[in-house]
């Protein structure tokens, strides 16, 4: 271990693993705060996460000065190369006075993301990959298209290759060679131009395949299984000792991947879902007794349909895997929906594609449907609850009128280029990636960590999941925007 003062350079020396270091941290406590009016109070040291480095299994790489230096149009100015002890914490927010919730060992931290000093790759030599796996997500084009940019233009490499297909890709498709001038306009195109595919994972003839066309640096864009893919992959790097450095960039529209603060796209197809959920409000704000539906992608976790119903305001109930609901008795959501009716005249629910699979009555093969890459297959959700609405309204008031339009936005939030915030997005995240791979790290995720980009171990990105937290603030606002109920069924 290593032991540093924050602000003071210790480098180790270069070719050395950059392993755990501990950082001593004291501070005073803000004199504004009322609890802790003037004590002072410390904060637990810092371990730094470990990075896997190509350096811990291949003696004698070489270390290069980095060619940005070389660059005639730009002089970096002092500050702008990261160093190994620029770090970033996980957790920034503690309650001083609960010894529950302030970290009673350690405090955990990743490398910062960003150019280095030194970098282990010839440019020149350099044959990089780039593949695409899973399902669309806003801004996949965007990434693809700065990681070809960046990589020729920051770092001078000229060998630059799409994988089409997914990971199947790797095996069985013609690498296409990449330039700037062939990649221009991406940004502005929904999809991948790269093609995707779910399924086809073979770790061994993947990495046959890497080897068999010399790749050197494999970029894989996709979400939480692509990633869990890539730790395989990375795996069977690690254990034939290849020169290959291996990154993941997080895609995920569904925002299920944790320890980041979100994935790239989501903010668009948020956005997209504002249309859907305008046209279910005036559908049924023009009906008598109507009630628009609108069902939002979100296998596990509920963030499009949370985050599009805090957006809008005209929701009134917003349904999210993460949150169990039934339609009958007390604090139901028919007895809510018909409270609803009687006060405005109409309702807007929003269901997450997750949402309410345990009630939906469906059959044992049903049960263990599953995709090519081993995701739940799930049944239309909103189509169910259309039909339920109907049987409950005839039962409770037969012969008045009521309407249910259902609005299925599903692949036409996540089908269209990325926003602006995202496009941004995309490039900071591609340029972090190329900075990474090319100092010599490998096995490693780019992404936000509480606003400033950090290196995060594949295999620590793998496990991690990002559900909607009930029990905190966002989640309660949610409920004091629509008033819904709880669903706790503790009233019977
Ligand atoms: N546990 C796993 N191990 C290895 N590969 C996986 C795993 N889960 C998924 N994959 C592969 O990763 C790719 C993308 O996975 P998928 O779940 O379809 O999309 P996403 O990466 O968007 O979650 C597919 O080729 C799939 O076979
Ligand atoms: O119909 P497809 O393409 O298999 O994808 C449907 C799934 O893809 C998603 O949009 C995103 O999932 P991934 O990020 O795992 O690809 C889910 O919300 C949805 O359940
Ligand atoms: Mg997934």
């Amino acid at each position: 271990m290593t032991h540093v003062t924050p602000g003071i350079d210790s480098t180790p020396p270069v070719g050395s693993s950059l392993g755990e270091m501990d950082l001593d941290v004291t501070t005073a406590a803000a004199s504004s705060s009322a609890f802790v009016a003037t004590a002072d109070f410390t904060l637990p040291p810092v371990t730094l996460t470990p990075l896997p480095h190509l350096a811990d299994h291949l003696k004698g790489l070489p270390v290069l000065p980095t060619p940005i230096d070389r660059s005639p149009f730009y002089h970096p100015s002092p500050g702008f190369y990261i160093g190994p002890s620029d770090i970033i914490l996980r957790h920034i927010l503690f309650d001083l006075s609960s010894s529950e919730s302030t970290p009673s060992s350690r405090l955990l931290a990743y490398h910062r993301a960003g150019p280095r000093r030194t970098v282990r790759f010839k440019p020149s030599a350099v044959r990089a990959a780039i593949v695409t796996c899973g399902g669309l997500c806003p801004g996949l084009n965007t990434v693809i298209r700065e990681l070809v940019v960046g990589l020729w233009e920051i770092y001078g490499v000229r060998q630059i290759f799409g994988v089409p297909s997914g990971y199947r890709g790797f095996y069985s498709a013609k690498p296409v060679p990449l330039d700037p001038k062939m990649v221009d306009g991406w940004h502005k195109r929904g999809g991948t131009v790269l093609t995707t595919s779910r399924g086809g994972f073979d770790a061994e003839k993947i990495v046959d395949g890497i080897v068999k066309h010399g790749f050197d640096q494999v970029y894989c864009i996709g979400g939480d299984g692509t990633m869990r893919g890539a730790v395989k992959i990375f795996e069977e790097i690690q254990r034939s000792k290849l020169c290959v450095s291996i990154t993941g960039i997080p895609k995920t529209v569904d925002n299920d991947i944790g320890i980041i603060d979100r994935s790239f796209g989501f903010q668009t197809a948020v956005e997209m879902a504002q249309q859907a959920i305008n046209a279910a409000h005036v559908e049924a704000e023009s009906a008598v007794n109507g009630i628009g539906l609108v069902k939002l992608m979100g296998r596990s976790t509920g963030h499009i349909a949370l985050h599009a119903t805090l957006s809008s305001r005209d929701v009134d109930c917003c349904l999210i895997p993460e949150n169990d609901f039934y339609l009958e008795g007390k604090w139901g959501l028919f007895e809510f929906l018909d409270q609803r009716l009687k006060q405005n005249g109409h309702a807007v629910v929003v269901v997450a594609e997750g949402a309410g699979q345990d009630i939906i009555p469906r059959t044992d093969a049903q049960k263990q449907e599953k995709d090519e890459s081993g995701n739940p297959v799930f049944l239309d959700v909103g189509a169910w609850l259309k039909t339920e609405l109907k049987n409950w309204w005839e039962r409770e008031h037969p012969g008045e009128l009521f309407t249910v339009k259902y609005i299925d936005p599903t692949y036409m939030i996540r089908a269209v280029p990325a926003n602006a915030t995202d496009n941004l997005y995309c490039t900071l995240l591609a340029h972090s990636a190329i900075h990474g791979v090319m100092a010599g790290y490998t096995g490693f995720v780019t992404g936000p960590i509480n606003g400033n980009y950090g290196y995060i171990p594949l295999e620590e990105i793998a496990v991690s999941k990002n559900l909607v937290d009930t029990k905190d603030h966002k989640w309660a606002w949610v409920r004091s925007v629509t008033n819904q109920p709880d669903f706790l069924n503790i009233y019977s």
